[in-house]
């Protein structure tokens, strides 16, 4: 198999081989963004680097002698690392507050050791020692949590390992007829679209973060992908899987279904590394579509585009990708694209009296004629409510460009800017209240000077019964105190979209970030239920305790 790229220490990977995702032709931030901030924001391009890796502040490991020897027996000596660099890379994830923590020298939250197991047998005998040794364990898939789902909290401040799953990424089985395929947790999209298409099969599941994401990882976190409206989300895709615990190893899930009372396979997704290690999964997979066609659409307004979804999601029409920008993602994409394509769509637009509107992007992928069929049907749908057509060429240009915003926040970190996302989910009638709420409570946060931040949002995910609504914050940052900026505005914006009906979460899960709401979510006899799973299966508590369940 091909070397991996690797996520940088202090942000995203580097852009792939030939591409540039974000950049402009220096390799800095596209004068026309430049502009568009410095306009929007009042905000003064300052050079703020990251401090060089060499200076990332990093406590000796605390993980004892007679551990390290027993963790080195079971897995063997090379595959338990205490050098500087493992830990850095294995330290938190992605979200803007782990970035800003790296970037301004501080690993704090890395693990005492980087434990690397290589089949579902070690990994039980890893998790069963770790628990007589007092040694906490945090999974790490591809490091991409966003949620602060790898931060390694302990109330008891044990030494903490991070269990490294790339050994166990590889096909395991594939049994076509039953369109299943058995995959080692540490796997990620690109290598196992690659084995899948070698079979004509696709599994279909595309986040952002696809390039360096792991299966382990989206069941652990119930992930949602770019066209999960079509395929699923990756909950949907999972008919069965192995969790390791320290109590011992479950098999979850009978394909294809099963009424031997409840489904303890729901128990495992979304657990979050808190209940064990998830050492394989079985994925539903499909065809790799024969046809597919993206396109874009504009609406005058964002509430006529929500209506025109619902109705096409009312009608069973909804394609595989939906993404309805309101007006000020619209903006921001029109006015911060470099490049010919977005000036000629800003003119056409122009041209037909629309002004920039709310920008629709739907992609269709399947066999020729329901490709076809399908497409026509909502094209009289949209039309009906509102729509204009724009084209394919805004439908491949999105799709072209679809990975390339995180290498883009890294640019903008660097130039001084708050850059994070939060998303949430809410019923059709809820959404514009949940929408209003959000925004207005990001905004208040985040004023400053008396410049409100750009808030973004689009529908990415539609359903029968609603949608979810994903929101990109960038705003001027508070150089003295990034960290309290942040958790003063996500705080605020938590609680106003829970008061009006969202979600907590979507798909980027709970983590550290999110569990003080969880109770608020699921109640406290909730709350009471997952401890009690938790303490059957990982009674000494070594497993991720500073994730998920509230304190
Ligand atoms: C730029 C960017 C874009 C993103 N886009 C999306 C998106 O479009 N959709 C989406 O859903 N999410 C997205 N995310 C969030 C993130 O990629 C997902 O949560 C993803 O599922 C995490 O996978 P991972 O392999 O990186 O897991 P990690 O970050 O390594 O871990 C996530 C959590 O799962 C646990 N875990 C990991 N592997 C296992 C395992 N084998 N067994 C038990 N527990 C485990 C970890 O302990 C942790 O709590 C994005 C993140 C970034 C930074």
């Amino acid at each position: 198999m091909p070397e991996q790229p690797e996520l940088t220490i202090q942000g995203w990977g580097p852009p792939p081989a030939g591409t540039d995702p974000a950049a402009g032709p220096d390799g800095a931030l596209p004068k026309a963004a430049r502009r568009y901030l410095a306009r929007e924001l009042g905000w003064t391009p300052r050079p703020t680097p990251p401090v060089p890796v060499a200076e990332i502040r990093l406590g000796p490991s605390r993980l004892p002698g007679s551990a390290r020897a027993a963790l080195a027996e079971l897995l063997g000596e090379e595959h338990v690392l205490t050098d500087r660099e493992s830990r850095l890379r294995h330290a938190g994830g992605k979200s803007y507050l782990d970035l800003l923590r790296r970037r301004s020298g501080d690993a704090s939250d890395a693990p005492d050791a980087v434990v690397r197991p290589g089949s579902t047998e070690e990994t039980a005998a890893l998790l069963a020692r770790c628990s007589t040794e007092g040694v906490v364990v945090v999974p790490f898939g591809g490091g991409t949590s966003v949620v602060g789902g790898l931060a390694g909290v302990d109330p008891d401040d044990r030494p903490t390992v991070a269990v490294d799953l790339s050994r166990m990424a590889s096909v395991q089985a594939l049994d076509v007829p039953s369109s299943l395929v058995s995959v080692g947790p540490g796997m990620r999209g690109p290598a196992l679209e690659e084995a899948l298409g070698r079979e004509g099969l696709t599994f279909g599941h595309l986040p952002q973060s696809w390039e360096f994401a792991t299966v382990g990882g989206y069941a652990a976190t119930r992930s949602a992908g770019q066209s999960s409206t079509g395929v699923g989300r990756f909950d949907e895709l999972v008919a069965g899987l192995t969790l390791a615990t320290p109590s011992g190893v479950l098999e979850l899930g009978h394909p294809p279904a099963s009424a031997a009372g409840p489904d303890l396979l729901g128990l495992a997704l979304g657990s979050e590394g808190t209940l064990g290690i998830i050492t394989e999964v079985r994925l539903r997979v499909r065809p790799k579509p024969a046809a597919s066609s993206y396109e874009g659409w504009s609406f005058r307004t964002w509430a006529t585009g929500l209506a025109a979804l619902q109705r096409l999601a009312r009608h069973d029409l909804l394609p595989n990708v939906v993404r309805l920008s309101d007006a000020d993602e619209t903006r921001a994409n029109l006015l911060m694209a470099a490049g010919a394509g977005a000036k000629a769509l800003r003119g056409s637009l122009r041209a037909r009296g629309r002004g920039e509107g709310c920008m629709l992007v739907l992609g269709w992928e399947g066999l020729p004629d329901l490709v076809r069929a399908r497409r026509r049907a909502a094209a009289s749908v949209l039309r009906d409510g509102g729509a204009v057509r724009l084209g394919r060429r805004v439908g491949d240009s999105w799709r072209r460009h679809r990975f390339g915003a995180p290498y883009l926040r890294d640019r903008l970190m660097d130039g001084g800017l708050l850059v994070e996302t939060l998303e949430t989910a809410a019923t059709w009638t809820a959404l514009p209240t949940v929408y209003d709420a959000t925004r207005r409570a990001l905004r208040e946060s985040l004023t400053r000077n008396g410049r409100p931040p750009l808030v973004l949002s689009h529908l990415s995910h539609g359903y029968a019964t609603g949608g979810s609504l994903y929101l990109t914050v960038i705003a001027d940052r508070d150089d003295a105190l990034p960290i309290q900026q942040w958790l003063t505005a996500k705080r605020a914006a938590t609680d106003a979209l829970l008061a009006a009906g969202g979600t907590l979460t979507h798909h980027h899960a709970v983590g550290a970030d999110h569990r003080p709401w969880l109770e608020q979510e699921i109640g406290p006899l909730g709350v009471d239920v997952l401890r009690a799973v938790k303490q059957q299966l990982d009674p000494n508590g070594i497993c991720n305790p500073g994730v998920l369940l509230p304190d």
